[in-house]
């Protein structure tokens, strides 16, 4: 290969890294467009006052409509949050402005206590620790599963250390367990364009926890599995929960039934109810709007 060649190759890895690291991969999919901004190393987020987010008071509209209607929320640390609502409620957007990908016109978005979200670019957010997966699976499809998971270690490292860049000791003992986590450990070396639909998320979900978020944001993470990937998933997430927060945005409800503490049902961009999946089922705006009579 010529050096023109390499360095080519070489900005290629370098792109599809900044893409993953703001959530956005475009292995043959999706295709969303990261900002470039300075590196921030990520380190503790402070959760003293026991929430790993916070919204307060938050609003955006789009050509005067108010996607985001004065929204407050917080999660705890080692929390896994249900969100559902009605198509339209503001449940992406509201994943858009927690990841950076939108600015809201007014309110207030802190990771732990004194993270002000809303000075950092979509990259250094993905960077400070909150992982994002869209709902269709972005995955290198063209690599192994090893590869892939492999590859998401990288997103921090320049053109000539990504090129040459060796997993150490630690690296490969958490690529191993994040292997048996996600279900793959016997799927190593197969491409990950011959994996099925569940098992690319499950991938894509390694690849995020390869890079330790505190915070990860999932939008329909079974939408099209099986019911036995949906039920593996839900094993999945039940083992994150703890070491990592968790936001599920899910249609799903019996999905949501088996993995959920605390729901929050989002309409016309705010709260509209909170609590658990039998107190916001019986709650009658919530079955107004929702869940149907
Ligand atoms: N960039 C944008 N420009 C204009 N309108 C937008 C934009 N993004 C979102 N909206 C509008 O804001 C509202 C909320 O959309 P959003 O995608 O956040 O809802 P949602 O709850 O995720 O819905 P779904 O369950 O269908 O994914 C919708 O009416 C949508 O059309």
């Amino acid at each position: 290969m010529t050096p023109d060649l390499l360095e080519q190759g070489a900005r290629r890895i370098e792109e599809h890294m900044a893409l993953l690291a703001a959530g956005g991969g475009n292995a043959g999919s999706g295709g969303r467009h990261a900002s470039t901004g300075r590196v921030v190393e990520s380190g503790e987020v402070d959760v003293t006052h026991g929430r790993i987010l916070y919204l307060d008071d938050v609003s955006v509209s789009f050509d005067g409509f108010k996607a985001i209607n004065k929204l407050s929320l917080d999660i705890a640390p080692g929390e896994l949050r249900c969100i559902i609502g009605p198509n339209g409620a503001g449940k992406t957007t509201m994943m858009d402005i927690i990841t950076g990908k939108t600015r809201p016109d007014e309110g207030t978005v802190f990771f732990g206590s004194t993270i002000d979200l809303l000075r950092y670019k979509e990259a250094e957010i993905a960077q400070l620790g909150i992982g994002r997966k869209f709902q269709k699976p972005t995955v290198f499809e063209q690599l192994t599963v090893f590869e892939n998971l492999e590859l998401a270690l990288k997103t921090n490292k320049g053109v000539k250390s990504s090129m040459f860049f060796r997993l150490d000791s630690q690296q490969s003992d958490r690529l191993a367990e994040i292997l048996v986590t996600i279900h793959l450990a016997g799927s190593v070396g197969r491409m990950a364009g011959n994996l099925s639909h569940g098992q690319k998320q499950w991938l894509e979900i390694g690849m995020l926890l390869m890079q330790d978020p505190k915070l990860l944001l999932l939008d329909e993470p079974v939408a099209g599995m099986t019911d036995e990937e949906t039920a593996r998933t839900a094993e999945l997430f039940l083992t994150l929960k703890g070491k990592h927060s968790l936001m599920v945005v899910e249609h799903d409800m019996s999905f949501i039934k088996t993995i959920s503490e605390i729901v929050t049902v989002l309409c016309d961009g705010s709260v509209l109810a909170q609590g658990t999946l039998d107190e916001v089922q019986a709650d009658e705006r919530v079955i107004e709007v929702y869940l149907g009579r």
